[in-house]
């Protein structure tokens, strides 16, 4: 199960959430309708959201929080919280109520979790909430399995749970069981069974998509994962590179230590040495004191450095010792300092070109491209993709705006499946995000904020994969409106703005996707009269 993404992407508005419903007199009121909504949502997150929002409002709780079983660390994590404070937490089996309810398979209600010996306190000093009453049952699958623990907190009006609301939340588990087995989060944890030492709970649930490419890339980062392995993603401006690698990371067994980003087109070529490696001491004028780079705070973890492509040829022949060695000197220092870290590099450029070119070393080259990811543009991954990324956007912009999250009209979907996408699944989201704040109720056509001249895809592109560079909206017309010939100065400023104008204004994406550098552009929209606005 790579995604979050199951079943059918049908068209999916979530129902508005009353904010306080009295707690209905029929469980199955409460969880009936989800049966319904589990084949047809698009976003999983979504889904459990909407879960664990309902199942707290019906027992009058304040939060409730669904914890699934990892069986090889024999431990649970939080897979959705209404209200969650960190992204996920993990108990081990028999640590707190909810580890001990997956140890012995029973409901506990705890009216006052101070001086509750199996309350685990230091969730709450993690979250800085405080719990005040605790119910938690067990989930099992059809066959009785225990996979999980549902679990609500902080009874409204501070009452304390009823041995009624544990039954009620018993015969609530039983739904959510059934519900949760035709999820693939549910397949996921099946097959973790028949692979005892690989880790659960780390899906790549963030990641919308479901297109061949997709599928074959997310075979090969399931297998890269967990291996220390450099791996190197390639792909344009926001096709998700970023994405992948803490992907990588996370699904990988530094998943705990720090996942460190160093970007080498943001930094001045100068600064990137000192950036990834540190300085002691009187290393250079202003060095008062020994400052550690980016590979001492990941140490541990995983360094991904982005734009690999951009770093300096003396920088790489540093970076080679670190991946050969494990080791390297800070700027002006001779003691050699010791890391252990796994490297994930992404580039939107042809390496090997720039190999051939003498501008990227070759011995690094190979070293990083252990495991080799391409990622595709978003216009190759086909319009099932891009409707499946258009409706998870509308419904996650919706929910951090707090509003309704409206519908795509047929005709604005349309309109999204046959644009060239330049900058790729960022350019769609920003689109999404700026439809979704200026519409009322539905998405229209006229509210994304796309040009108006749609061309069709060309049939195929003369470039490799990794040099396509955007064409259709992107390339600007040789003709002017009155359709003579525009001097190649106007071709030029046309397309830099309507490259800038896809990325919304990133200046950093703008520079990558036109491949010049950020001093570049900056001089040339300052000669457009752009200056810093821009
Ligand atoms: N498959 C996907 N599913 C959901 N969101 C995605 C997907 N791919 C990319 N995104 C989102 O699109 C945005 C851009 O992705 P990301 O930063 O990973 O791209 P990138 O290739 O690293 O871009 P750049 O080269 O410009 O740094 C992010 O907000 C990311 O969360």
């Amino acid at each position: 199960m790579p995604t979050g993404c199951y079943g059918e992407a049908a068209a999916f508005v979530l129902p508005p959430l009353p904010p306080m419903p009295p707690p209905p007199s029929d469980v199955t009121q409460v969880l009936l309708p989800l049966g319904g909504l589990v084949g047809r949502e698009v976003d999983l997150d979504a889904f459990l959201q909407t879960l664990m929002d309902r199942i707290a409002a019906s027992m009058q709780a304040d939060r409730g929080t669904l914890w699934l079983l990892d069986p090889a660390r024999r431990e649970l994590f939080s897979r959705a919280a209404h209200l969650p404070e960190v992204s996920q937490i993990r108990v081990k089996l028999g640590q707190g109520v909810a580890g001990t309810v997956a140890e012995v398979g029973q409901a506990i209600n705890v009216p006052d979790p101070r001086g509750e010996r199996r309350f685990f306190a230091d969730i709450d000093r993690m979250t800085g909430y405080r719990t005040t009453s605790l119910l938690a049952v067990p989930l099992r699958d059809a066959d009785g399995a225990l996979y999980g623990v549902l679990q609500v907190l902080n009874r409204r009006g501070g009452d304390n749970f009823t041995a009624e609301d544990t039954e009620r939340l018993t015969a609530i588990a039983t739904q959510v069981s059934t519900a949760l087995q035709s999820t693939s989060l549910y397949q996921e944890l099946q097959r973790a069974k028949d692979q005892p030492h690989a880790p659960v709970g780390y899906f790549f649930n963030r990641i919308i998509g479901e297109s061949p490419q997709l599928q074959s890339i997310y075979r090969l980062v399931r297998k890269a994962a967990p291996t220390d392995a450099t791996v190197l993603l390639r792909g344009e401006s926001g096709s998700g590179k970023e994405l992948f690698a803490r992907a990588i990371h996370v699904n990988g067994p530094r998943r705990d230590q720090p996942f460190i980003k160093v970007d080498c087109a943001a930094l001045p070529a100068t600064l990137i040495e000192n950036e990834l490696f540190g300085h002691e001491r009187g290393a250079f004028t202003g060095a008062d004191h020994r400052v550690p780079g980016k590979f001492e705070a990941a140490d541990g973890g995983t360094v991904f450095i982005d734009e690999i492509g951009e770093l300096p040829l003396p920088v790489q022949g540093k970076l080679l010792r670190v991946i050969q060695d494990r080791e390297f000197e800070r700027v002006g220092g001779t003691q050699a300092v010791k890391v252990d870290v796994r490297i994930v590099a992404a580039t939107h450029r042809d390496l090997a070109r720039m190999v051939a070119e003498g501008r990227f070393r070759e011995d690094l080259y190979y070293r990083i491209k252990v495991v080799e990811v391409v990622l595709p543009p978003l216009r190759e991954r086909g319009a099932e993709d891009i409707e499946r990324l258009a409706r998870h956007f509308v419904a996650a912009v919706a929910r951090r705006h707090r509003l309704q999250p409206p519908k795509l009209s047929a005709a604005a979907l349309e309109r999204l499946k046959r644009y060239r996408w330049p900058g790729n699944v960022r350019e769609l989201e920003n689109c999404i995000e700026s439809a979704v704040v200026l519409c009322e109720g539905e998405i229209l056509e006229e509210h994304l904020p796309l040009p108006t001249v749609d061309r069709p895809a060309p049939v195929a592109t003369a470039l490799p994969a990794s040099e396509a560079r955007p064409t259709g909206e992107a390339a600007a017309s040789a003709t002017g409106e009155a359709g003579g010939l525009l001097p190649l100065a106007e071709v030029e400023r046309r397309h830099i703005l309507r490259v800038l104008d896809a990325v919304k204004g990133n200046r950093t994406a703008a520079a990558r996707v036109l491949e010049i550098g950020r001093n570049t552009l900056a001089r040339k929209l300052k000669e457009y009269g752009l200056g810093d606005e821009a």
